[in-house]
Protein backbone atom coordinates (compact mmCIF):
# COMPACT_ATOMS: atom_id res chain seq x y z
CA UNK A 1 0.00 0.00 0.00
CA UNK A 2 1.66 3.47 -1.04
CA UNK A 3 2.10 6.27 1.79
CA UNK A 4 1.01 9.57 1.91
CA UNK A 5 -1.59 10.79 0.35
CA UNK A 6 -1.25 10.44 -3.15
CA UNK A 7 -3.54 8.27 -5.17
CA UNK A 8 -5.81 8.27 -1.27
CA UNK A 9 -9.14 9.20 -2.94
CA UNK A 10 -7.78 7.50 -6.25
CA UNK A 11 -5.64 5.09 -7.76
CA UNK A 12 -2.14 7.32 -8.24
CA UNK A 13 -1.62 6.21 -11.65
CA UNK A 14 -2.84 7.50 -14.49
CA UNK A 15 -5.52 5.32 -16.53
CA UNK A 16 -3.13 6.22 -19.68
CA UNK A 17 0.10 5.26 -17.33
CA UNK A 18 -2.21 1.81 -16.60
CA UNK A 19 -3.13 1.08 -20.01
CA UNK A 20 0.54 1.44 -21.13
CA UNK A 21 1.42 -0.82 -18.67
CA UNK A 22 -1.23 -3.42 -19.76
CA UNK A 23 0.02 -3.24 -23.54
CA UNK A 24 3.55 -3.80 -22.43
CA UNK A 25 2.53 -6.75 -20.33
CA UNK A 26 0.62 -8.57 -22.89
CA UNK A 27 3.48 -7.95 -25.35
CA UNK A 28 5.57 -9.39 -22.62
CA UNK A 29 5.17 -12.88 -23.11
CA UNK A 30 4.50 -13.19 -19.02
CA UNK A 31 0.88 -14.96 -17.63
CA UNK A 32 -1.31 -11.99 -16.63
CA UNK A 33 -2.97 -13.04 -13.59
CA UNK A 34 -6.44 -11.45 -13.14
CA UNK A 35 -8.76 -12.10 -10.38
CA UNK A 36 -12.19 -10.88 -10.14
CA UNK A 37 -12.80 -8.02 -7.85
CA UNK A 38 -16.54 -7.59 -7.24
CA UNK A 39 -16.16 -4.84 -5.09
CA UNK A 40 -13.31 -2.00 -4.76
CA UNK A 41 -12.59 -3.14 -1.76
CA UNK A 42 -11.63 -6.12 -3.02
CA UNK A 43 -9.66 -5.14 -5.97
CA UNK A 44 -7.25 -3.48 -3.02
CA UNK A 45 -6.98 -7.08 -1.70
CA UNK A 46 -6.03 -8.54 -5.03
CA UNK A 47 -3.37 -5.43 -5.63
CA UNK A 48 -2.27 -6.21 -2.45
CA UNK A 49 -1.73 -10.23 -3.10
CA UNK A 50 0.78 -9.73 -5.76
CA UNK A 51 -1.72 -9.60 -8.92
CA UNK A 52 -0.69 -8.25 -12.56
CA UNK A 53 -4.62 -6.74 -12.84
CA UNK A 54 -7.91 -6.64 -11.69
CA UNK A 55 -10.90 -8.73 -13.53
CA UNK A 56 -14.19 -7.22 -13.39
CA UNK A 57 -16.86 -10.48 -13.87
CA UNK A 58 -20.22 -9.43 -15.82
CA UNK A 59 -21.21 -12.75 -13.70
CA UNK A 60 -20.58 -11.64 -10.16
CA UNK A 61 -21.75 -7.88 -11.02
CA UNK A 62 -24.71 -9.26 -11.55
CA UNK A 63 -25.35 -11.76 -9.06
CA UNK A 64 -24.08 -9.09 -6.46
CA UNK A 65 -26.88 -6.84 -7.35
CA UNK A 66 -29.14 -10.02 -6.56
CA UNK A 67 -29.59 -10.92 -10.84
CA UNK A 68 -28.62 -13.71 -12.79
CA UNK A 69 -25.68 -13.13 -15.52
CA UNK A 70 -28.32 -13.08 -18.20
CA UNK A 71 -27.66 -9.51 -20.06
CA UNK A 72 -30.18 -7.85 -17.34
CA UNK A 73 -27.47 -5.21 -16.16
CA UNK A 74 -27.05 -1.75 -18.04
CA UNK A 75 -24.29 -0.17 -19.47
CA UNK A 76 -24.57 2.51 -16.70
CA UNK A 77 -24.33 0.18 -13.82
CA UNK A 78 -21.48 -1.81 -15.64
CA UNK A 79 -19.73 1.43 -16.25
CA UNK A 80 -20.52 2.70 -12.44
CA UNK A 81 -19.18 -0.24 -10.52
CA UNK A 82 -16.46 -0.68 -13.22
CA UNK A 83 -15.00 2.67 -12.71
CA UNK A 84 -15.17 2.61 -9.23
CA UNK A 85 -13.46 -0.40 -8.89
CA UNK A 86 -11.08 0.25 -11.71
CA UNK A 87 -10.29 3.75 -9.42
CA UNK A 88 -8.98 1.82 -6.33
CA UNK A 89 -5.98 0.50 -7.68
CA UNK A 90 -2.72 1.21 -9.50
CA UNK A 91 -3.21 -2.20 -11.75
CA UNK A 92 -4.79 -1.97 -15.07
CA UNK A 93 -8.55 -3.28 -15.12
CA UNK A 94 -10.19 -5.40 -17.75
CA UNK A 95 -14.25 -5.73 -17.96
CA UNK A 96 -16.71 -7.85 -19.30
CA UNK A 97 -18.79 -5.95 -21.50
CA UNK A 98 -20.77 -9.17 -22.48
CA UNK A 99 -22.24 -8.70 -26.17
CA UNK A 100 -21.52 -4.88 -25.86
CA UNK A 101 -25.18 -3.56 -24.97
CA UNK A 102 -26.41 -3.70 -28.73
CA UNK A 103 -26.15 -3.28 -31.94
CA UNK A 104 -22.39 -2.52 -32.89
CA UNK A 105 -22.91 1.27 -32.32
CA UNK A 106 -23.58 0.29 -28.66
CA UNK A 107 -20.48 -1.40 -28.19
CA UNK A 108 -18.82 1.66 -29.63
CA UNK A 109 -20.28 3.80 -27.25
CA UNK A 110 -19.56 1.36 -24.42
CA UNK A 111 -16.17 1.28 -25.15
CA UNK A 112 -15.98 4.77 -25.14
CA UNK A 113 -17.93 5.16 -21.85
CA UNK A 114 -15.24 2.67 -20.10
CA UNK A 115 -12.59 4.33 -21.22
CA UNK A 116 -13.50 7.47 -19.62
CA UNK A 117 -14.41 5.58 -16.63
CA UNK A 118 -10.53 4.46 -16.32
CA UNK A 119 -10.55 0.86 -17.49
CA UNK A 120 -7.77 -0.62 -19.29
CA UNK A 121 -9.87 -3.18 -21.53
CA UNK A 122 -12.93 -4.57 -22.10
CA UNK A 123 -13.79 -8.15 -23.72
CA UNK A 124 -17.22 -8.58 -26.11
CA UNK A 125 -18.45 -11.46 -26.46
CA UNK A 126 -19.87 -13.35 -29.91
CA UNK A 127 -23.38 -14.96 -28.05
CA UNK A 128 -26.79 -13.59 -29.12
CA UNK A 129 -28.63 -11.57 -26.95
CA UNK A 130 -30.26 -12.08 -24.48
CA UNK A 131 -26.34 -13.57 -23.50
CA UNK A 132 -25.96 -16.86 -21.46
CA UNK A 133 -23.14 -17.57 -18.95
CA UNK A 134 -20.61 -19.19 -21.14
CA UNK A 135 -20.15 -22.55 -19.13
CA UNK A 136 -24.02 -23.24 -20.02
CA UNK A 137 -25.49 -25.13 -22.18
CA UNK A 138 -28.50 -23.41 -24.65
CA UNK A 139 -26.43 -20.36 -25.87
CA UNK A 140 -26.21 -19.26 -28.97
CA UNK A 141 -23.48 -17.31 -31.11
CA UNK A 142 -24.51 -14.55 -33.76
CA UNK A 143 -22.66 -14.98 -37.54
CA UNK A 144 -18.99 -14.33 -37.90
CA UNK A 145 -19.97 -11.02 -39.68
CA UNK A 146 -22.01 -9.74 -36.70
CA UNK A 147 -19.18 -10.08 -34.57
CA UNK A 148 -16.59 -8.69 -37.12
CA UNK A 149 -18.93 -5.29 -37.10
CA UNK A 150 -19.08 -5.42 -33.36
CA UNK A 151 -15.41 -5.74 -33.05
CA UNK A 152 -14.40 -2.84 -35.73
CA UNK A 153 -17.07 -0.69 -34.18
CA UNK A 154 -15.60 -1.30 -30.00
CA UNK A 155 -11.88 -0.67 -31.91
CA UNK A 156 -12.69 2.41 -33.82
CA UNK A 157 -14.41 3.64 -30.78
CA UNK A 158 -11.01 4.04 -28.30
CA UNK A 159 -9.25 7.22 -28.35
CA UNK A 160 -6.46 5.25 -26.84
CA UNK A 161 -4.95 2.87 -28.69
CA UNK A 162 -3.87 1.07 -25.42
CA UNK A 163 -7.08 0.44 -24.54
CA UNK A 164 -7.61 -3.23 -24.88
CA UNK A 165 -10.21 -4.50 -27.20
CA UNK A 166 -10.71 -8.78 -26.12
CA UNK A 167 -13.00 -10.49 -28.44
CA UNK A 168 -14.30 -13.74 -27.00
CA UNK A 169 -15.45 -16.40 -28.55
CA UNK A 170 -18.57 -18.74 -27.28
CA UNK A 171 -18.16 -20.87 -30.17
CA UNK A 172 -16.52 -23.66 -28.23
CA UNK A 173 -19.68 -25.25 -26.85
CA UNK A 174 -22.25 -24.34 -29.91
CA UNK A 175 -20.22 -25.23 -33.32
CA UNK A 176 -17.25 -26.65 -31.76
CA UNK A 177 -13.39 -26.30 -31.62
CA UNK A 178 -12.30 -25.47 -35.08
CA UNK A 179 -14.91 -22.86 -35.58
CA UNK A 180 -13.86 -21.13 -32.62
CA UNK A 181 -10.37 -21.05 -33.63
CA UNK A 182 -11.59 -19.59 -37.15
CA UNK A 183 -13.24 -17.13 -35.60
CA UNK A 184 -10.55 -15.74 -33.46
CA UNK A 185 -8.25 -16.01 -36.30
CA UNK A 186 -10.88 -13.58 -38.20
CA UNK A 187 -11.25 -11.65 -34.89
CA UNK A 188 -7.89 -10.88 -34.98
CA UNK A 189 -8.24 -9.96 -38.50
CA UNK A 190 -10.59 -7.43 -37.39
CA UNK A 191 -8.05 -5.66 -34.64
CA UNK A 192 -8.85 -7.08 -31.58
CA UNK A 193 -5.45 -7.13 -29.04
CA UNK A 194 -6.20 -10.75 -27.42
CA UNK A 195 -8.50 -13.75 -27.49
CA UNK A 196 -11.00 -15.15 -24.84
CA UNK A 197 -10.97 -18.45 -25.41
CA UNK A 198 -14.41 -19.66 -23.09
CA UNK A 199 -15.19 -22.88 -22.10
CA UNK A 200 -12.41 -25.40 -23.84
CA UNK A 201 -12.60 -28.81 -21.74
CA UNK A 202 -9.46 -29.42 -21.20
CA UNK A 203 -5.31 -28.85 -21.40
CA UNK A 204 -5.30 -30.53 -25.04
CA UNK A 205 -7.53 -27.93 -26.24
CA UNK A 206 -6.04 -25.22 -24.91
CA UNK A 207 -3.23 -26.46 -26.58
CA UNK A 208 -4.52 -26.82 -29.72
CA UNK A 209 -5.61 -23.17 -29.68
CA UNK A 210 -2.70 -21.93 -28.85
CA UNK A 211 -0.64 -23.16 -31.28
CA UNK A 212 -3.12 -22.02 -34.42
CA UNK A 213 -3.72 -18.60 -33.01
CA UNK A 214 -1.08 -16.01 -33.38
CA UNK A 215 -2.34 -13.72 -30.95
CA UNK A 216 -2.44 -12.82 -26.96
CA UNK A 217 -4.53 -15.35 -25.45
CA UNK A 218 -6.72 -15.53 -22.56
CA UNK A 219 -7.59 -18.49 -20.28
CA UNK A 220 -11.16 -18.21 -18.34
CA UNK A 221 -10.47 -20.29 -15.09
CA UNK A 222 -14.07 -20.46 -13.70
CA UNK A 223 -15.44 -22.58 -11.27
CA UNK A 224 -17.50 -25.55 -11.69
CA UNK A 225 -17.73 -25.05 -15.30
CA UNK A 226 -17.26 -26.53 -18.37
CA UNK A 227 -12.79 -25.89 -18.53
CA UNK A 228 -10.44 -28.08 -16.82
CA UNK A 229 -9.15 -26.26 -14.13
CA UNK A 230 -5.08 -25.76 -15.29
CA UNK A 231 -2.54 -24.45 -12.87
CA UNK A 232 -0.58 -21.18 -13.70
CA UNK A 233 2.28 -23.13 -14.51
CA UNK A 234 0.47 -25.39 -16.73
CA UNK A 235 -0.70 -21.95 -18.46
CA UNK A 236 2.76 -20.95 -18.64
CA UNK A 237 3.91 -23.57 -20.23
CA UNK A 238 1.17 -23.58 -22.94
CA UNK A 239 2.07 -20.01 -23.88
CA UNK A 240 -1.13 -18.35 -22.24
CA UNK A 241 -0.72 -14.68 -21.78
CA UNK A 242 -3.50 -14.27 -19.06
CA UNK A 243 -5.36 -16.30 -17.07
CA UNK A 244 -8.46 -15.01 -14.86
CA UNK A 245 -10.42 -16.47 -11.77
CA UNK A 246 -13.77 -14.41 -12.42
CA UNK A 247 -16.33 -15.39 -9.71
CA UNK A 248 -13.70 -16.78 -7.53
CA UNK A 249 -13.46 -13.75 -5.19
CA UNK A 250 -17.34 -13.77 -4.67
CA UNK A 251 -17.82 -17.87 -4.26
CA UNK A 252 -14.79 -17.49 -1.76
CA UNK A 253 -16.72 -14.46 0.49
CA UNK A 254 -20.27 -15.67 -0.27
CA UNK A 255 -19.23 -19.16 1.09
CA UNK A 256 -17.81 -17.65 4.59
CA UNK A 257 -20.93 -15.92 4.58
CA UNK A 258 -22.92 -18.05 3.79
CA UNK A 259 -21.13 -20.88 6.44
CA UNK A 260 -20.94 -17.97 9.10
CA UNK A 261 -24.78 -16.74 9.14
CA UNK A 262 -25.50 -20.38 9.48
CA UNK A 263 -23.38 -20.72 12.57
CA UNK A 264 -24.65 -17.49 14.54
CA UNK A 265 -27.96 -18.52 14.23
CA UNK A 266 -27.67 -21.88 15.44
CA UNK A 267 -25.10 -20.77 18.22
CA UNK A 268 -26.61 -17.09 18.94
CA UNK A 269 -22.99 -15.69 18.65
CA UNK A 270 -19.92 -15.16 16.23
CA UNK A 271 -17.25 -15.44 18.72
CA UNK A 272 -15.86 -18.67 17.28
CA UNK A 273 -15.52 -17.06 14.07
CA UNK A 274 -13.42 -14.26 14.97
CA UNK A 275 -9.87 -15.83 13.78
CA UNK A 276 -11.87 -16.67 9.99
CA UNK A 277 -12.78 -12.61 9.95
CA UNK A 278 -10.72 -9.89 8.39
CA UNK A 279 -9.76 -7.99 11.69
CA UNK A 280 -11.08 -4.76 11.93
CA UNK A 281 -7.09 -3.17 11.84
CA UNK A 282 -6.40 -5.12 8.52
CA UNK A 283 -9.82 -3.47 6.63
CA UNK A 284 -8.60 0.21 7.79
CA UNK A 285 -4.83 -0.64 6.77
CA UNK A 286 -6.45 -1.74 3.18
CA UNK A 287 -8.73 2.11 3.70
CA UNK A 288 -6.06 3.64 4.57
CA UNK A 289 -7.64 5.14 7.37
CA UNK A 290 -4.33 6.77 9.09
CA UNK A 291 -3.29 8.59 6.09
CA UNK A 292 -6.82 10.05 6.07
CA UNK A 293 -6.65 11.10 9.39
CA UNK A 294 -3.23 12.43 9.03
CA UNK A 295 -4.77 14.53 5.79
CA UNK A 296 -7.58 15.65 7.81
CA UNK A 297 -5.05 16.69 10.44
CA UNK A 298 -2.86 18.88 8.13
CA UNK A 299 -5.75 20.58 7.18
CA UNK A 300 -7.42 21.58 10.60
CA UNK A 301 -3.57 22.70 11.59
CA UNK A 302 -3.15 24.68 8.20
CA UNK A 303 -2.17 28.58 8.67
CA UNK A 304 -2.25 30.79 5.88
CA UNK A 305 1.36 31.32 4.73
CA UNK A 306 2.97 34.34 5.94
CA UNK A 307 0.88 34.05 9.71
C1 LIG B 1 -16.31 -14.86 -17.32
C2 LIG B 1 -17.77 -14.67 -17.18
O1 LIG B 1 -18.27 -14.12 -18.40
C3 LIG B 1 -18.08 -13.64 -16.10
O2 LIG B 1 -19.07 -12.93 -16.24
O3 LIG B 1 -17.36 -13.61 -15.11
C4 LIG B 1 -18.55 -15.96 -16.82
C5 LIG B 1 -18.02 -16.68 -15.59
C6 LIG B 1 -18.95 -17.69 -14.97
O4 LIG B 1 -20.18 -17.56 -15.10
O5 LIG B 1 -18.46 -18.57 -14.30
C7 LIG B 1 -18.58 -16.88 -18.05
O6 LIG B 1 -17.63 -17.64 -18.24
O7 LIG B 1 -19.54 -16.78 -18.83
MG1 LIG C 1 -19.64 -12.66 -18.28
Amino acid sequence: MSDGTNGLFNSGVSDAAKRADLRAALDSGDLQRWPGAFSPLVAKIVADAGFEGVYVSGAALAADLGLPDIGLTTLTEVVTRGGAIARATDLPTLIDADTGFGEPMSAARTVASLEDAGLAGCHLEDQVNPKRCGHLDGKEVVPVDDMLRRIVAAVGARRDPNFIVCARTDARGVEGLDAAIDRAKAYVDAGADLIFTEALADEREFETFRKAVDAPLLANMTEFGKSQLLTTDQLRNLGFNVVIYPVTTLRLAMGAVESGLAAIAADGTQEPLLDSMQHRARLYEFLRYSDYNAFDQNLFTYTKPGK
